[in-house]
């Protein structure tokens, strides 16, 4: 028999939270301690008396219904889903969204889509937010079982978008690419999430989705420099090194589709790699700026222009190339400024930013 783990997702009603933790072999011995006393079915006399000998940690339940490929079920108002460890496809489609949509709690089979249907519904009409816990053992099924919550709650709220791409497309597209930076292969899981993520899905007073923020929690930072074998680091720095025979560029709209041998490859990382770093000292100097403070009502200052001297080496690079260019010019505009009398520092900080913006505009 396949390998079988747990998922719970546990629905919290109007008025209380429902918190659980589900592992298996655990939920048995709650209930059941060897010595006590059971009621247990026979064919012949209905029921009888009988003592609990040994708990041999099987959840018969579990166990037969996914024999039969129910791998859902209900455990009072907490759904238990059991990783199937293969794709039921039909189980996901349009047409099962369509059916749980507006049914009863319990009156279908146990599925996502009827826990999301009911926090859907307490959230209409009884105006309470709603969240829904999703938990269990590292594998088994809650970042798949999160998904087509989301998939249902985003078909429920949807609304039609007259240009660009909606929220909730927004939202289910957002899942690829945080698994590509959050997510890494672990000795449990191919695909395991390395950060908790939760996702806050705003409705309007009609209902339809009005907006979205999804905050995440301690992402397994060690991974990125540490990794033990036959585990991986996170699934990005392997796509970006990957040579598909063609990882194709999405733009508004279309997707281009280009070949690209493992040098136009190995440029595009390293564009990248330039890009994001200086992302970073972007944003480095705008957090010193803003816990420095600006007066926004000051009418007059002096600006102190220093950037970086001119250099000269057997291969320049862009960078520079673009600063002797830049330190030429400021040479010469020094001498006709002060010709002219005009204040040097203004013309400065003005070829100080038209150099910037050229650096950016060329990278
Ligand atoms: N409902 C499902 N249908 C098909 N496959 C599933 C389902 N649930 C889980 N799986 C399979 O099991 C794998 C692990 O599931 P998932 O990543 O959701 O686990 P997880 O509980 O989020 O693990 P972790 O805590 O490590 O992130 C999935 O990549 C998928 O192959």
């Amino acid at each position: 028999m396949a390998k079988r783990n747990a998922a719970m997702l546990a629905r919290p009603s109007c008025d209380r939270s429902l918190l659980g933790h589900f592992q298996r072999n655990r939920a048995s011995k709650s209930r059941f301690v060897v010595g006590s006393h059971v009621w247990v079915e026979d064919p012949d006399e209905a029921w009888m008396d009988g003592l609990v000998e040994e708990i041999n940690g099987v959840l018969q339940n579990l166990k037969s219904r996914y024999a039969l490929n129910e791998i859902y079920t209900y455990t009072g108002n907490i759904l238990i889903a059991v990783n199937p460890f293969q794709r039921f496809p039909h189980l996901y489609n349009n047409h099962m969204m369509g059916i749980y949509k507006g049914a009863e709690f319990g009156e279908l089979s146990p599925h996502p889509f009827a826990i999301a249907d009911r926090s859907y519904r307490l959230m209409i009409n009884d105006r309470i937010s709603q969240a829904i816990l999703v938990s269990g053992e590292s594998g088994a099924g809650k970042t798949e079982s999160t998904k087509s919550l989301m998939q249902y709650l985003a078909y429920m709220g949807g609304k039609a978008q007259a240009e660009g791409r909606s929220v909730q497309q927004q939202i289910l597209e957002s899942n690829p690419v945080l698994e590509a930076f959050g997510n890494a292969k672990t000795v449990r899981n191919n695909n395991s999430s390395r950060f908790g993520k939760f996702v806050e899905i705003q409705f309007d007073a009609n209902g339809k989705i009005s907006g979205a923020a999804i905050r995440t929690y301690i992402l397994e930072r060690s991974r990125v420099c540490q990794i033990s074998d036959p585990e991986r680091n996170y699934h990005c720095f392997y796509m970006l090194c990957a040579s598909p025979p063609e990882r194709v560029m999405a733009t508004r709209g279309e997707s281009i589709t280009k070949n690209l041998d493992p040098r136009a490859a190995a440029l595009s990382r390293d564009a990248l790699a330039r890009i994001v770093y200086s992302r970073l000292f972007d944003c480095l100097v705008n957090k010193i700026n803003s816990s420095i403070g600006q007066d926004p009502d000051s009418k007059i200052l002096i600006g102190v222009l220093d950037i970086y001297g001119f250099e000269s080496f057997l291969t320049n690079s862009f960078e520079q190339f673009c600063i002797n260019l830049t330190n030429e010019k400021l040479q010469q505009h020094f001498n006709q400024v002060t010709e002219r009398k005009y204040h040097m520092l203004t013309l400065n900080l003005i070829l100080f930013r038209l150099f910037n913006y050229f650096i950016r505009e060329s990278l």
